[in-house]
């Protein structure tokens, strides 16, 4: 691992897991292969030393918990979340169910502030915070992208980064609120994990977009699956932010890097309150491996799409499908069943 620290985790099985930890403020040259290394490995990390401010994490967050704390027929007048508002439990159009509320927003601004009348006595207040906190996450994707640039040498550099930079980017956010769980006697067993008091928050996905930068409270919840199929709690950190590799980028890179499948469990002493900037880029824009990522011996894996497509086919499937597996190419996807040449 070129990686400069990790925290080191004991799952279940005793198996000792470095989640990946990048300071932002190191040499530039080794921080970008650093960021290029956690990518391929996990297609997750945490970084510290980032240039968010304390207050806009701390604004968003009291807004956040503000609205949560309201009557349930309060939240639900900025609901449902189809797929934009308020949700309670039930995630996506097909079915998906969690223990949590949530709020989902589109970062434009102008929905922002519409979307804000519903949700917050103080509108104006509520959406200053959500766009500063926009603001800087955004800032923090892009710069997190640039060095993905950097370290993969691209031609241009800035050639991620400004596809989330477009005033028309179909970024979102995502504020998730799981209520502190005590195991009711009727309990859906099919939410349970394992022995354990917790239940299923937001169950196995990947997310679609090409990054995400993840925010929580200092409650435990969030895992990460590894290669081998083990599950890895992160441990919080209200401070830093985590970033995950996103479906896009995986297509992006050329399979080069993958995007990381995760879930969010309950805690049955703490309520659990998270935020993520989901970075996308503009609807009509297409999705292909960058020209870089592909060469005679790593041909295209993927078959050209817009965003727009790929959240469609999103939207169509169940949360945890591998919905990148629509847009594997052919012979990608039967290249085990050709017989070998005489
Ligand atoms: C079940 C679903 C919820 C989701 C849309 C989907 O059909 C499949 C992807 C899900 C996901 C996961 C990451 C983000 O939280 C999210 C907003 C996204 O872009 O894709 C959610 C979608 C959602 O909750 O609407
Ligand atoms: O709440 C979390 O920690 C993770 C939620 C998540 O993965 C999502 O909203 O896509
Ligand atoms: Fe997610």
């Amino acid at each position: 691992m070129v990686v400069a620290s990790s925290m080191m985790i004991r799952t279940k099985k005793t198996k000792a897991v470095g989640i990946p930890t990048i300071d932002l403020s190191m040499e530039r040259a080794e921080l970008s292969k650093q960021v290029v290394k956690a990518c391929e490995e996990y297609g997750f990390f945490k970084v510290v030393n980032h240039s968010v401010g304390k207050e806009v994490i701390s604004t968003l967050e009291e807004q956040g918990a503000e609205f949560f704390s309201k009557t349930a027929a309060e939240k639900h007048r900025a609901g449902p979340a189809t797929p934009f508002g308020y949700g309670c439990r039930n995630i996506g159009p097909n079915g998906d169910m969690g223990d949590l509320e949530y709020l989902l927003l589109h970062t434009n601004p102008l929905t922002i502030s519409d979307r804000s009348k519903t949700i917050s006595n103080d509108p104006i207040k509520f959406s200053c915070a959500v766009n500063d906190y926009i603001e800087s996450t955004r800032e923090l994707a892009c710069e997190i992208l640039d060095l993905v640039g950097e370290g993969l040498r691209l031609q241009d550099k800035y050639s991620l980064s400004k596809l989330i930079r477009d005033v028309q980017s179909d970024s979102l956010l995502r504020i998730n609120h799981y209520p502190q769980m005590v195991k009711p006697k009727s309990w859906d067993p099919s939410l349970m994990k394992g022995n354990s008091n917790s239940s299923i928050g937001f169950g196995e996905h990947s997310d679609p977009q090409i990054l995400t930068i993840l925010r929580s409270n200092n409650v435990g919840g969030l895992q990460i699956s590894t290669h081998d199929g083990l599950w890895i709690p992160v441990p919080p950190d209200s401070n830093e932010f985590f970033v995950m590799v996103g479906d896009a980028l995986q297509v992006l890179t050329n399979g080069r890097f993958t995007s990381v499948r995760h879930r969010a469990l309950t805690n049955p002493l703490k309520s659990r309150m998270s935020m993520m900037y989901f970075a996308a880029p503009p609807l009509n824009w297409w999705i292909t491996p960058l020209s870089k990522m592909v060469t005679p011996h790593n041909p295209t894996l993927y078959k050209p799409f817009t965003w727009a497509q790929y959240k469609q086919a999103a939207y169509s499937l169940r949360l945890g499908a591998s919905r990148l597996d629509l847009f594997k190419l052919q012979q990608q996807q039967d290249s085990n069943l050709v017989p070998p040449s005489p």
